[in-house]
C-alpha cells in the first residue's frame, strides 16, 4: 500500500502530485480551514485515514512508524521537506529504514512553492484567482441558509444568507463572482451597512429563490474578487451599486 502523508489542507496542486502516486492518504488534522475535515474527500477517491495532531504529536518517530506499519503501508509518498514525530525529529532517512520512499520535488507556480499557508494568505487578501491557480480548483465554502433581515427581497435583491457548516477561512470582505450550487451568483462577504452585522449572502443570477427547495446545503465557489465592501448611508445608493455588480457578473458569465 502506497500512502501519502501530511495535513492536506486545501488538496492543492502539491498535494495532488502526491495523491496521483498513492493508494491511500494519511491525513494529520491540525486545524484545517481550506478543506476542513472530510471536505478533503471531495478531491480524491482514495481512502483517507485521519489522525488528530493532538493525539500523535508526542509520539516518537518509531512509535509513529509502528502505526503506519499497522496500516499495511509499504511505500511512503511525501514532499522532500517532510518531517514527522515529536518536535519534527523524524526525517526521510529514518523512514527509509522501514519503508520504500517516493520523495516528490516541490511543486511551484511562478517560482513560488505551493503550500496551504501561502494559499491562505491569498484568500485573506482577496486574491482569489491566484488562490484557485495554486489550489488547482476553486476555493469553496459550505453552509446552510439562515434567516436574513428580510430587506434584500423587499428593497434590494433577494439573497440567501449563509451560516457556515465548518470553520472555513473567510475570504477578504467584499463582493465576489461565485457559483452557488453551480449557479452563477454574486456573493457579499462582510459587515453590512444596514445593521452592522457580519454576513455571507448570495444572490443567484440565473434563478430566483427556487433554490431554497432544491437543497438546504449551499456550496459557494469563489471565482473572482469584484470590489471591496463599502459603507452605504442609504438603500438607494446600495441598490445602485448592486445593480452595477450584477451587470459585471452577467458579463463575466456571458448571461
Ligand atoms: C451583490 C451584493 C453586494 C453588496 N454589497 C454591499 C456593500 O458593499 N456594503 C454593504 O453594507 N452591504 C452590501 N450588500 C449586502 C446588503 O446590505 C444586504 O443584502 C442587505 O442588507 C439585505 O440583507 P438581508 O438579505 O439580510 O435582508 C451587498 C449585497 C449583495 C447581494
Ligand atoms: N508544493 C508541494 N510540492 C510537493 N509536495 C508537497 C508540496 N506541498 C506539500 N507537499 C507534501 O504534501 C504532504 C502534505 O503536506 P502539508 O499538508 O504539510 O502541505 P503544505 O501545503 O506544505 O502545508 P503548510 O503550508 O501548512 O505547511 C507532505 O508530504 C508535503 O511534503
Amino acid at each position: 500500500m502506497r500512502a501519502a502523508i501530511g495535513g492536506f489542507d486545501g488538496m492543492h496542486l502539491g498535494h495532488q502530485a502526491l495523491i496521483k502516486r498513492s493508494d491511500m492518504l494519511v491525513v494529520i488534522e491540525k486545524g484545517s480551514n481550506l478543506t476542513p475535515g472530510s471536505d478533503r474527500c471531495d478531491y480524491t477517491n482514495l481512502p483517507c485515514k485521519f489522525f488528530d495532531l493532538n493525539d500523535i504529536k508526542d509520539l516518537s518517530p518509531i512509535e509513529f512508524i509502528a502505526i503506519l506499519k499497522e496500516l499495511n503501508i509499504t511505500k511512503i509518498v511525501v514532499g522532500k521537506d517532510f518531517r514527522f514525530g515529536k518536535n519534527r525529529s523524524g526525517d526521510l532517512d529514518l523512514l527509509n529504514n522501514h519503508f520504500e520512499i517516493d520523495a516528490i520535488e516541490e511543486v511551484k507556480i511562478d517560482g513560488i512553492g505551493v503550500h496551504s499557508r501561502i494559499i491562505r494568505e491569498f484568500i485573506k487578501n482577496g486574491e482569489i484567482t491566484k488562490a484557485n491557480r495554486f489550489l488547482g480548483h476553486t476555493y469553496k465554502i459550505k453552509g446552510k441558509q439562515i434567516k436574513g433581515q428580510g430587506l434584500g427581497g423587499k428593497e434590494l435583491v433577494p439573497t440567501i444568507n449563509i451560516n457556515l457548516l465548518k470553520n472555513y477561512l473567510i475570504p477578504k470582505q467584499g463582493v465576489y463572482i461565485t457559483l452557488t450550487n453551480k449557479h452563477p451568483s454574486l456573493t457579499f462577504v462582510g459587515t453590512r451597512s444596514t445593521d452592522g452585522n457580519f454576513s455571507i449572502e448570495t444572490h443567484i443570477l440565473t434563478k430566483n429563490m427556487e433554490l431554497k427547495i432544491e437543497t438546504d446545503i449551499f456550496k459557494i465557489e469563489f471565482l473572482e474578487y469584484l470590489r471591496e465592501n463599502k459603507k452605504f448611508n442609504n438603500l438607494k445608493d446600495l441598490k445602485k451599486q448592486i445593480r452595477q455588480d450584477i451587470l459585471k457578473a452577467t458579463q463575466f458569465f456571458n448571461i
